[in-house]
């Protein structure tokens, strides 16, 4: 029973199953509505090395039903650099993205350079060396290369690495480097030249599009700023734990693929 409540257990045996359901009702029926979406955690399960990460099928399936509908515009949010979020996603060209949390845009007419003035350069290069260095005293800490700034990870790092890992480049980036931007997340410390959040970026999206409503779909720490500019008749759905702003909650990309499943079904009746 595609696209029906029941293909959403968990949300069915929830006790907000039901105000779900309402809103995503109401939702549904708004004349031109932007469905934003983040990639990591959300559409697609978390794996230990980024690259090989995937929106599950039936998320893909729902993302793919919603584009084709009219007077609907859907959009990737993440903290990926573009080019990875683009090699990750594997989505059509009428997907609007942004990448590296809202540094990056990648909207209908393609404008994806970015171009860092001489200082940023600078703190970029600096960057790389003190993360470098933090990743190579470390076992399983690595570091990943975004245009405007680098991600270090610890997922597979101990405990006291991955602690270790984050109070150095916390400090060492400090004592060297002015006015960055920090961004922490799932066994993860970002660093960016460049501030932006994803609030800003949906913002922005919601703008572009004209929407009238907006449904957004995170699971990190850097998804409680797109939860923020959310109103009140928009919808916020939080993808497993942690603490959140957003107005409902899932376990875990599965049941947000049966969301935008049902999402897609209402709208297509709309
Ligand atoms: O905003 P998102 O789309 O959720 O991207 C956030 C970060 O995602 C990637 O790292 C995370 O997912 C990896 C794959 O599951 C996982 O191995 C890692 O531990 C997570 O932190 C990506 O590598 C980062 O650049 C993104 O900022």
């Amino acid at each position: 029973m595609s696209g029906t409540l029941a293909s959403t257990p968990s949300i069915r045996d929830s006790d907000d199953s039901a105000a779900l359901v309402d809103k995503l009702t109401l939702l549904s029926r708004e004349s031109k509505l932007l469905v934003a979406l983040d990639f990591d955690g959300t559409l697609a399960p978390e794996v230990d090395d980024p690259q090989h990460a995937r929106a599950l099928p039936e998320a893909r399936a729902a993302l793919l039903r919603l584009l084709a509908l009219p007077n609907t515009r859907v959009a990737l949010i993440s903290g990926r650099a573009m080019a990875s979020l683009e090699h990750v996603a594997n989505v059509p060209d009428s997907v609007l993205l942004v990448g590296s949390h809202g540094v990056e845009f990648r909207l209908d007419s393609p404008d994806t350079t970015l171009d860092l003035n001489t200082v940023e350069l600078e703190q970029v290069e600096a960057l790389s060396d003190v993360l470098e260095d933090v990743a190579a005293g470390l076992d399983q800490v690595w570091v990943e290369q975004k245009p405007a700034g680098f991600a270090l990870h610890t997922r597979l790092a101990t405990e006291k690495d991955s602690r270790i890992a984050h109070m150095q480049a916390l400090s060492e980036t400090q004592a060297e480097i002015a006015g960055l931007t920090v961004r922490e997340g799932k066994n993860v410390i970002e660093f960016s030249v460049r501030s932006a959040t994803k609030g800003e970026a949906l913002l922005h999206l919601k703008e572009y599009t004209k929407a009238t409503a907006v449904f957004y779909a995170g699971d990190d720490v850097t998804d409680e700023d797109a939860f923020a500019v959310l109103r009140p008749h928009d919808f916020g759905l939080k993808s497993g734990p942690g603490k959140t702003i957003a107005e409902f909650r899932v376990a875990d990309p599965r049941e947000v693929a049966g969301v935008l499943t049902l999402l897609a079904t209402l709208r297509a009746r709309a």
